[in-house]
């Protein structure tokens, strides 16, 4: 370019004046004297003037304003050129959209030529990174290169060319950590063409490709609690798909639901006419491991929906955070709230039955619990509580974020201190009260964990009892009316006979194992010890009922006993309380004791407590009444 430059000035220097004589440029444009003659003569005048008096830099001049201008029009050009003829959109993480980009990115071998990546041993189970698989001294070990794409990327889509970069907070993206918002990453991806439906054509192609890899997965999106709240729906975890099969509850309750859920995405059309909101609500409740959450999993797959899992006891999930959450649920999600019922008051915030060992230690000495709850530091032993208030949660399920083709699952193991506000219907529109396993589940359960297929040794055949004609296991059917007296042969000892089956063993274990005394993760958690052994897991069955009644009785006997102690303990510290009948006399006409708590109450009751068994003196009350007054070594400390 220099030298093309230099070449153009030594032709302009050599050239010789006469060339440029006004008569010459009148006659090279071809055009009558009468009309430019004055404009000629006024350049000939002025080139002659340049010739006399160092005309080159002047020349040199004039040949750079023409460049410079050539390179602003190029630029003018280029700015309409690219507003015209390219489509740019830009998509933030967190957002469904970039996902299904990341993925068709990923497909189309973009990665290849970058340059920059990020490596984690995090296994993501996303297809954005390249993975790879080390050995160190013989233990395979996963690492993923994550590319960043920090600089521009071109490549091509379908004949047409594609750039894109990402910016942000390139680093922390699309492993399994991939947060949204201000801290999160962007992408801009630009499609050079002039047509607005080549850009919907891709984005399609994108959800395509993602709803295909995707088929076996369930997609779960949650709140990753280390991002803070700026940040919603954070990360996304990849489940393999269960079978509704697989989810054994009595008869007809896994079908009525999924028909329920399938009715409802299907008649959106009479919700608008209707105009009724677009929203429906469950109610998943009963004891812990009795298969709520592993119904929602099912249902998910088996409708091809992604699940966006709350816990409103997380820290930082308040009513605003509530509602943003929410609302950032795309149509046809399935918004599921756990553990709902900690959203409501407790009739006694203090039951040593919610208490976890942590919080009864730290209420029966005294110490700080240290639990946070919404962001602050609670003294005393509580449950686990939310910032959420019943209001902000009923108006996130009345609301606009909860509308739009969702459907709403909670879940709680405390039906019953649930407010009747949330379980009108509108709200909650179908309960499915979930219970301690049956005979029927557990012989079903038997049945899941060995299938013929694995065991084809004790397939029907010689069966003495055809599935069909099977008696329905729940009671007790009559053959094994004394089930614990059935001998099985020992697998070790005796050959199998014929008449053993899965069927019958099925049968055995469903008439050994008693009604509604079990959880079903606690019937499967026994039987995932016997994977290989069905015969051995029937032998076994009477021994686990056993043990397992021993556990539950030390369990209660644990319980009553802490109840005692708590209950003890509180009448110590209402003795100590004043304004409780007791004789503590704390905080007599202390400023602010209008405003006193009960937890403040109970706080200096402690206090009280702790400082006559200890024999120290009771320390002085301060003057302001803090919010919260827990006690450190016999010091009063204002939080
Ligand atoms: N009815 C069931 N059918 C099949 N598997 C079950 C059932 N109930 C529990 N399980 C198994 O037990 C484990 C725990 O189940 P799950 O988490 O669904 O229980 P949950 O009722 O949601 O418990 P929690 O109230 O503590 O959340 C899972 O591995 C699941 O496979």
């Amino acid at each position: 370019m220099a030298s093309l430059v230099y070449r153009l000035l030594g032709s302009l220097h050599s050239a010789p004046v006469a060339d440029k004589a006004p008569g010459h440029v009148a006659a090279s444009v071809g055009l009558g004297r009468g009309l430019f003659s004055p404009l000629s003569e006024f350049l000939g005048a002025a080139n002659a003037l340049l010739g006399a008096y160092g005309g080159n830099s002047v020349k040199l001049l004039v040949l750079g304003s023409i460049i410079e201008t050539g390179r602003r029009l190029f630029q003018w050009f280029m700015a309409r050129f690219s507003i015209e003829y390219c489509t740019t959109m830009r998509l933030t993480s967190g957002d469904p959209a970039y996902e299904w980009v990341v993925l068709l990115l990923t497909q189309e071998n973009v990665w290849r030529r970058a340059r920059d990546f990020v490596v984690t041993a995090n296994n993501s189970r996303r297809k954005w990174a390249v993975r790879t698989e080390l050995k160190e001294d013989g233990t395979k070990v996963n690492a993923e290169y994550v590319p960043t794409y920090a600089r521009p990327q071109l490549f091509r889509w379908r004949g047409y060319w594609v750039e894109i970069q990402r910016t942000g907070n390139i680093t922390a993206v699309d492993t399994q950590q991939s947060p949204q918002g201000a801290g999160g990453a962007s992408m801009t991806v630009t499609i050079y063409t002039l047509h607005m439906k080549v850009l919907s054509d891709f984005m399609e192609d994108a959800h395509d490709r993602y709803v295909q890899v995707n088929r076996p997965h369930v997609v779960v999106h949650m709140i990753e609690q280390n991002f803070g709240p700026n940040h919603l729906w954070s990360t996304a975890k990849h489940k393999m798909k269960r079978p509704l099969s697989s989810i054994i509850l009595p008869h007809g309750v896994v079908d009525s639901l999924v028909d329920d859920a399938k009715e409802f995405i299907s008649s959106e059309g009479w919700y608008a006419e209707a105009g009724i909101p677009h929203r429906r609500g469950y109610l998943l409740y009963g004891p812990p491991g009795t298969g709520k959450t592993s119904t929602i999993y099912a249902l998910a797959g088996a409708l091809n929906l992604e699940i966006y899992v709350l816990s409103l006891s997380s820290r930082f999930v308040d009513d605003a955070y509530l509602q943003r959450a929410a609302s950032a649920i795309p149509k046809h999600g399935i918004f599921v709230i756990e553990d709902i019922d900690c959203a409501f008051p407790r009739r006694d915030e203090d039951d040593p039955d919610d208490m976890d060992d942590a919080s009864y230690a730290a209420f029966m000495h005294n110490t700080n619990p240290t639990r946070m709850v919404g962001g602050m530091r609670t003294m005393m032993a509580q449950p686990v509580r939310t910032a959420v208030t019943l209001s902000g949660l009923l108006n996130v399920i009345d609301g606009v974020g909860s509308e739009e083709g969702k459907l709403f699952f909670a879940t709680t193991n405390h039906i019953e201190r649930l407010d009747p506000a949330l379980l009108r219907p509108g709200r909650i529109d179908m309960k499915v009260q979930y219970e301690m396993a049956t005979k029927e589940q557990a012989g079903k359960l038997f049945e899941r964990f060995f299938p013929e297929t694995r065991f084809p040794e004790l397939a029907e055949g010689g069966a003495r009892i055809a599935p069909q004609s099977r008696p329905a296991p729940s009671p007790a059917p009559s053959y094994f009316r004394n089930a614990a007296a059935v001998d099985l042969p020992d697998p070790e000892l005796d050959s199998p006979t014929s008449a053993l089956t899965l069927s019958f063993l099925a049968n055995l274990f469903a008439a050994r194992i008693p009604e509604g005394e079990f959880t079903t993760a606690e019937l499967q958690g026994y039987l995932q010890g016997y994977k290989t052994a069905p015969i051995a897991a029937v032998r076994g069955a009477s021994t686990f009922v056993e043990k397992g009644r021993e556990e539950r009785k030390d369990r209660d006997r644990i319980k009553t006993e802490r109840r005692a102690r708590v209950r003890e303990r509180r009448a110590l510290l209402a003795a100590n309380t004043p304004g409780a009948g007791g004789t503590g006399g704390l905080m007599p006409g202390a400023p602010g004791a209008n405003m006193r708590s009960t937890r403040m109450e109970r706080g200096l009751g402690m206090l009280a407590a702790s400082a006559q068994a200890s024999g120290a003196a009771t320390p002085a009350v301060p003057t302001q009444v803090p919010e919260v007054l827990p006690v450190l070594n016999g010091k009063w400390v204002s939080v």
